[in-house]
């Protein structure tokens, strides 16, 4: 297991990191310069924290003033979005770069290996100019995954390749990472239906800090906070004006008007919001409850779903419609409709 609590402070910005990952894709998500690359640079021993302490399965790689190891020591294995291979070396020699002092046998063995998880037999020979991006990607992977790391750090690894590779690339990782390696990986991405793919827990960064954490499914669709809200893309965040827990639901004023959630422990309610594509939007009057009418005002059509933004009294509301032909004919700007939130679909954030 990798524990962490470090601090680390420039003029403009501090970060203050606690968390623990164990085997598995932890995903890392977070605004732009929300600390996610310093945090990684921290784990590699590239970035000395000032104070704080690092542990990776019982071994202290850095105590405050007292220990500090060396990258080298670490055994970390880190991908960068941009490949980093060494132009001048093949391919085969790129992979075998960390394996320096190994004997010829052993070495020559593991390489043919990662040249063979990769896919990349054949090319083993040429050199990284005349790869494509995604094979130079898998040349990186091998060449960091080779050494055999305690912990793989992942920098946005797709995030320069086109969606189609992309989408082939993640499936590789998921294999390799599931047929040859058993211990910590963190993903930074910026992408969330990458990280619900590929991760088993997720972590939240802002300003230099760990929101929130949690199984991939809790975080991504149950974002605490209005900051968490925003970060997993759930585009519906309403303030709270007033609330009262009533029989088996809470009710709840945002702006006038009152919506009925489904009981659940709160301790303090600062905020309720809710997916897009959890909306309703009808013309007729549902009999569900927190049913309200409202009025299109904006329709922008998607490749695979239309997005709207409806008036409901003072609030704003995004609406994603997956069936693209009959929200299509449905609606147009100006038309009045009713907007339905269901209970069992409303977030409660405490921040
Ligand atoms: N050496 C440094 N000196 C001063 N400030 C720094 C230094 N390195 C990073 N920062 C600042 O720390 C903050 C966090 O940087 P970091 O690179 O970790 O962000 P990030 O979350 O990875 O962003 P992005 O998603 O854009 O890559 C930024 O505001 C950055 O300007």
């Amino acid at each position: 297991m990798l524990d962490v609590n470090i601090k680390k402070s420039y003029n403009s910005f501090q970060l203050n990191i606690e968390f623990q990952a164990n085997p598995g894709i932890t995903g890392i998500l977070g605004p732009s310069g929300c600390g996610k690359s310093l945090t990684l640079q921290s784990l590699a021993g590239i970035m000395k924290p000032d104070k704080g302490k690092i542990t990776m399965n019982q071994q202290t790689w850095y105590d405050s003033g007292r220990t500090f190891w060396k990258p080298q020591q670490r055994k970390v294995g880190y991908l960068f979005q941009n490949y980093a291979l060494f132009p001048h070396l093949t391919v085969e020699q790129n992979i075998a770069y960390g394996l320096k002092g190994m004997l010829k046998h052993e070495k020559n063995q593991r390489v043919e290996k990662w040249l063979k998880t990769i896919q990349l037999e054949t090319y083993k020979d040429r050199h990284p100019s005349k790869l494509s991006g995604g094979q130079q990607q898998r040349v990186a992977l091998a060449r960091s995954m080779i050494t055999e790391p305690q912990l793989l750090l992942l920098d946005e690894p797709f995030s320069a390749l086109d969606q189609h590779i992309r989408h082939s690339l993640e499936e590789d990782l998921r294999r390799i990472i599931d047929e040859t390696f058993h211990g910590v990986v963190l993903l930074v991405t910026h992408n969330i239906e990458e990280a619900f793919r590929m991760c088993n827990s997720i972590m939240l960064l802002n300003e230099g800090e760990v929101i929130q954490k949690g199984d991939r499914r809790d975080v991504l669709k149950i974002p605490a906070s209005k900051k968490a809200a925003e970060i997993v893309g759930c585009e519906n965040v309403f303030k709270v004006s007033s609330w009262e827990k009533e029989g088996l639901s809470i009710k709840v004023n945002t702006h006038g008007h009152i919506f009925q959630l489904k009981k659940q422990k709160v301790e303090n309610l600062a905020h309720i919001g809710i997916r897009s594509d959890d909306v309703r939007i009808t013309t007729w009057k549902g009999t569900d409850d927190n049913c309200f009418p409202g009025e299109i005002l904006h329709i922008t059509e998607g490749v695979k779903s239309f997005k709207h933004t409806v008036r409901v009294g003072s609030l704003s509301v995004h609406i994603e419609e997956v069936n693209q032909e009959e929200a299509n004919l449905r609606w147009k700007v100006g038309d009045r409709c009713y907007v339905t939130f269901p209970q069992e679909k409303l977030i409660c954030m405490e921040k």
